[in-house]
């Protein structure tokens, strides 16, 4: 999934207007269903009576892609659930991605379920279960009618593994479940609308809704007259549909009385923080405590970085049209917008593509597709522990020898064929035993640090290893950043460096350092701080932009750890991964992600396939870890590589 900034979705915007000659009206009226649909679902969802069900695409609270909303249906009469979560696509742990795969949804319990399983019926999954690609998951139907291409005939359970849509016999017609909700009775929606084209997007949106049934009341944060171009055409039609609308600052409003709140007043043409009315609705929709869809973006943050300007609205849903932003992606932004879907407007996807959008969001159909990663890691049947390569590490110090074990212990449950860790040697009695799969090559430091010495010992074992991780609990010593450089322009094969030995590059001027092969850097915010030059909180400011900047300015494949880790390649990519959890943030979970990578190295992916499969697969096992205790704080490091 493509990830785009505001500047480059104006683009496509203005591409597909002027070149493709789609009207700009479409994509709005695109847009305002896409968001109306998205208010009924959850409406829906929230047992206004139809649905009945309370699902949610996702028990981690994440949802990327569109249908990713659809719940599973149980009441008598269910249109649309879990119909409207037939298009995204899910894998096991319930995360959804992408337009138009199937999402969680489609499984329809009522008596009469429409689309329920319907949408579904075609796609594949693989053999740990987990489903890629369109109409994976769908096409349950357990209804006692069951009308919808695809709808898989009123079975038990039926699964549409790859197979194509079995037409129940005789005469069937199909609704527009996503657009109905049979009993709308309890429901008022407040449509914040701002006076530019998003806007204009909740205008369409408090339309669709009024048809079904639900009843809406326009606030605008500026005058009407003041609305130009498509957002006027809205402004008008809504008025001649007689929807309600008052003007804030002119008429009384009161925010809290509804029973939910579109939030179209900024979308990505916003500048700056929020002013005067704008600022005013937001700060009085946040206090409102109602539930707040965001058209696009929540309004108040910036599209591009994901800072979130004072005020900028809470959202719990958060409809974003054509492409996924960046500020989505990065907190603050992320956790101001709720469960994010993405929903198709009529802008090509393939403009993205095209164009060169540099940023994808790390899922498993990007690591296969764009990156050619075998995500189901096959092994040879006929291969051996020399086919999966050998890790050399290079870590651990007396105080720290535990970050070097808990490395090497991670490198080999990522699969490598061997693993030797290079410690000092003073070490070695402490350690061994303690993982008995591993190697052991104790190197001269008779006080249990490293010294610069070393580095003619450190490459001697190179020599015959597939790659080297450098860093964990290594500690700073004299003449370490000569012990760096000799590495780093000696070692005849992929580096990757963690922990110290980013601390010892940051007070390098490495950039004169010469290297033949590939280079890994796994900074942590803090650590980034120090390489960059700069402070923690700018490094945190836009992790995209910086990883981006500095991975091309140092020809490195960069790393930047912490939530929705973000991989950058020398060559002007980047992935923003969003597998992990909060738990994670103890003592050696970065080590272990050292680890991993090194792994997956080892066995030959290339540095950016191993920096992202393995941020991901980290990221995966640490949700597994955290599921397994009764509270995710008590996660440490070692059951991240349980879990692996
Ligand atoms: N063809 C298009 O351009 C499409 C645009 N779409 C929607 O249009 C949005 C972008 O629309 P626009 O470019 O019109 O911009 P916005 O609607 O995001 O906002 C621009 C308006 O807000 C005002 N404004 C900007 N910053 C402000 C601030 N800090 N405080 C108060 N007022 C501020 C500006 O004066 C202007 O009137 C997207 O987010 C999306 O929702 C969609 O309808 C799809 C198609
Ligand atoms: N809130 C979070 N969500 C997802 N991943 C997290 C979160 N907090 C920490 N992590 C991950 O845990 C690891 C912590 O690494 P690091 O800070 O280097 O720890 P250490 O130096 O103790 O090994 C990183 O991979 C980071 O991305
Ligand atoms: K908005």
């Amino acid at each position: 999934m493509d990830v785009v900034t505001a500047e480059e979705m104006r683009a496509f915007d203005r591409e597909t207007i002027e070149r493709l000659g789609i009207p700009a009206i479409a994509l709005m009226e695109n847009a305002g269903r896409a968001i109306a649909e998205e208010v009924i679902a959850l409406c829906r969802r929230r047992g206004a009576g139809a649905g009945g069900g309370t699902g949610s695409a996702d028990a981690a609270g994440r949802s990327y892609g569109a249908g990713a909303l659809g719940g599973a249906g149980g009441g008598t009469q269910s249109y649309g659930a879990g119909a409207v979560g037939g298009t995204g696509s899910a894998d096991a742990e319930g995360r959804s991605y992408g337009a138009g795969a199937v999402g969680v949804g489609g499984v329809g319990g009522g008596m009469q379920s429409y689309g329920a399983g319907a949408v579904g019926g075609i796609g594949s999954a693989d053999a740990a279960g987990r489903s890629y690609g369109a109409g994976a998951v769908g096409g349950v139907g357990g209804g006692m009618q069951s009308y919808g291409a695809g709808a898989m005939g009123g079975g038990t359970q039926s699964y549409a593994a790859g197979g194509p849509a079995i037409q129940p016999p005789g005469f069937s017609v199909s609704a527009d479940p996503a657009l109905t909700l049979t009993a709308a009775g309890g429901e008022h929606w407040l449509v914040l609308a701002g006076k530019g084209n998003n806007g204009g997007d909740g205008l369409a949106a408090a339309r669709h809704l009024r048809e079904a049934g639900i009843a809406v009341t326009l606030v605008y944060a500026a005058a009407p007259e003041s609305l130009a171009g498509e957002a006027a055409l809205q402004r008008d039609a809504a008025a001649a549909m007689g929807i309600p609308a008052v003007v804030y600052g002119r008429d009384a409003v009161d925010l809290a009385a509804c029973s939910g709140i579109i939030d179209a007043l900024l979308g990505t043409g916003s500048a700056g923080a929020p002013r005067g009315a704008y600022a005013e609705l937001i700060a009085a929709a946040n206090a409102s405590g109602r539930l707040i869809v965001s058209a696009d973006i929540p309004s108040g943050l910036d599209a591009d970085t994901g800072e979130t300007h004072e005020p900028c609205i809470h959202a719990s849903v958060t409809v974003c049209l054509a492409f996924l932003k960046r500020g989505l992606l990065q907190y603050p932004g992320a956790g101001a917008a709720g469960q994010v879907v993405v929903r198709s407007i009529g802008i090509p996807a393939a403009l993205a593509r095209e164009s060169g959008v540099p940023v994808s969001l790390l899922t498993p159909e990007v690591l296969r597709t764009r990156l050619q990663v075998d995500v189901s890691r096959r092994r040879s049947p006929e291969g051996h522990k020399g086919t999966y390569g050998h890790v050399l590490l290079a870590a651990g110090s007396l105080r720290m020898s535990g970050a070097g074990l808990l490395c090497a212990r991670a490198a080999l449950r990522a699969g490598c064929g061997l693993v030797t860790w290079a410690l000092p040697d003073k070490l070695l009695p402490y350690v061994i035993g303690c993982a008995p799969e591993l190697m052991l090559a104790p190197v001269s430091g008779g006080d249990g640090e490293w010294n610069a010495g070393t580095a003619a010992e450190v490459l001697q074992l190179s020599g015959s290893r597939d790659c080297m991780a450098v860093g964990p609990g290594l500690g700073r010593f004299e003449g370490d950043t000569d012990w760096l450089r000799r590495l780093w322009e000696e070692t005849d094969s992929p580096l990757i460096i963690d922990a110290d030995a980013l601390n010892i590059l940051a007070d390098a001027d490495y950039g004169s350092w010469s290297r033949r092969h590939p280079v890994i850097l796994t900074p942590h915010p803090g650590e980034m701080a120090r390489l960059a030059g700069t402070s923690t909180a700018q490094v945190q400011r836009d992790r995209i932009g910086l990883a981006l900047s500095y991975a091309a300015a140092h020809g490195v494949i960069l790393v930047l750890k912490g939530a929705h880790t973000v991989i950058a390649t020398p060559e002007g990519q980047a992935y923003v991964n969003i597998t992990g959890h909060p738990g994670m943030g103890t003592g050696g979970a970065g080590d272990v992600l050292t680890g991993i990578i090194s792994g997956l190295l080892a066995q030959g992916l290339d540095a950016a396939q191993a920096a992202a499969f393995g941020v991901y697969l980290h990221g995966l096992a640490g949700e597994r870890a955290a599921r397994k205790r009764d509270n995710p704080a008590a996660l440490i490091a070692g059951d991240i590589i349980e879990a692996l």
